[in-house]
């Protein structure tokens, strides 16, 4: 038998690029929505509860509809969107957090975590529960990425608007500088963190690719550590993810002519962590593909899991 998926918004970039991951499983039957109808909620209604698994990829407001037209108890859910990833109801898709992958397994409603959001837990959680970053400690964080991040409004913007013309979108661009970035909560949420962090994204003029990077001071810290002892940390939390690699503690064998290279996981669902240190301050970076491991990959191995699929697919 093969299980029927629908992705509501198959037309958008995170729909895109499920389907692309999608169109090598075998044991899937992909349901498809009429081009003109994809927005018509009476004929959505009817492909979201013939799926077993439907992805939504949808922005907020009509995420809500697809999940208020499912009036079955078979249809599992996978949402993208900001909206559910703190609900008590839903459960987070971040497969890689302890205890998290049994969740994830038996969840009929799973969130997939926001493309910053993923890199910062990842980084923060283990050092909180391994006791060397204390709960209140004040983090600061900053992220860089590409512009398919903002969707197909953003690409849009900087592949054919007028700014491209004037040669505006040419340099970074920093934003939510009120430092209410809509991932805060679930970066509080899942972290381990009493406080939220003082987070900083920039918008850069290319397609895919984010890295994020949690600076911190280990006089700070209890116990002092070194960036080698975070490294360690980092390393045996991650040791049996095939999904997040922590590097080799050699910072210098990664860089390019003393560059880090934020694309190198691009189309893919890989994410590095880097550690680099000198005397007390330490820096953690976390690169992976916004749309990868940031949006659709995770997606897709949150649905491997759900099914109980490999949950390799997603390579
Ligand atoms: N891009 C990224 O890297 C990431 C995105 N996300 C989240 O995933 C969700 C989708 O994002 P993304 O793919 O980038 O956005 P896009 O804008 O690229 O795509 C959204 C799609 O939803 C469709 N749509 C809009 N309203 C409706 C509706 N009422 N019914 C059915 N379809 C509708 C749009 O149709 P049309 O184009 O035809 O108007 C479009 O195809 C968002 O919530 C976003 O925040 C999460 C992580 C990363
Ligand atoms: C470049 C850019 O604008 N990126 C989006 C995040 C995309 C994403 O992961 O966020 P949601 O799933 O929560 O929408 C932003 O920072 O708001």
């Amino acid at each position: 038998m093969k299980y029927k998926v629908f992705v509501d918004g198959q037309e958008g970039t995170t729909g895109l690029k499920i389907f692309e991951y999608l169109s090598k499983l075998s044991d899937i039957e992909i349901l498809r929505i009429d081009y003109d109808k994809r927005k018509d909620p009476e004929e959505r209604s009817k492909f979201l509860n013939a799926a077993d698994v439907v992805f939504l990829c949808l922005p907020d407001s009509a995420t809500k509809e697809s999940v208020a037209l499912v009036k079955n108890e078979k249809t599992k859910i996978i949402n993208a969107s900001t909206v559910f990833r703190t609900d008590k109801n839903w459960v987070y898709g971040l497969p890689e957090l302890k205890n998290q992958r049994d969740l994830i397994r038996t969840a009929k409603r799973v969130s997939v975590p926001g493309c910053h959001a993923t890199g910062f837990i990842l980084t923060i959680r283990p050092l909180i529960e391994a006791g060397i970053l204390q709960h209140d400690y004040p983090v600061t964080c900053y992220s860089l990425t590409g512009y398919s991040g903002a969707g197909k409004s953003g690409i849009e913007e900087y592949e054919n608007s007028a700014l491209v013309t004037e040669k505006k979108l040419n340099y970074p661009r920093h934003y939510s500088l009120q430092l209410n970035h809509k991932h805060i909560p679930e970066m509080l949420l899942y972290s381990g963190l009493l406080y939220e962090p003082l987070f900083s994204p920039i918008i850069a003029n290319y397609a895919q690719g984010l890295a994020m990077s949690v600076p911190l001071i280990s006089r700070l810290m209890p116990k002092t550590p070194s960036a080698k002892d975070v490294h360690e940390v980092l390393s045996t939390y991650f040791e049996k993810e095939r999904f997040v690699n922590v590097m080799t503690y050699d910072s210098e064998a990664y860089l390019d002519e003393g560059h880090f290279m934020i694309s190198e996981c691009n189309n893919t669902n890989q994410l590095d962590i880097f550690v680099f240190g000198q005397k007390d301050r330490i820096n953690i970076i976390s690169r992976y593909d916004n749309l990868g491991k940031g949006a659709s990959g995770a997606a897709v191995q949150n649905m491997n899991l759900m099914l109980g699929f490999d949950e390799g697919n997603t390579d």
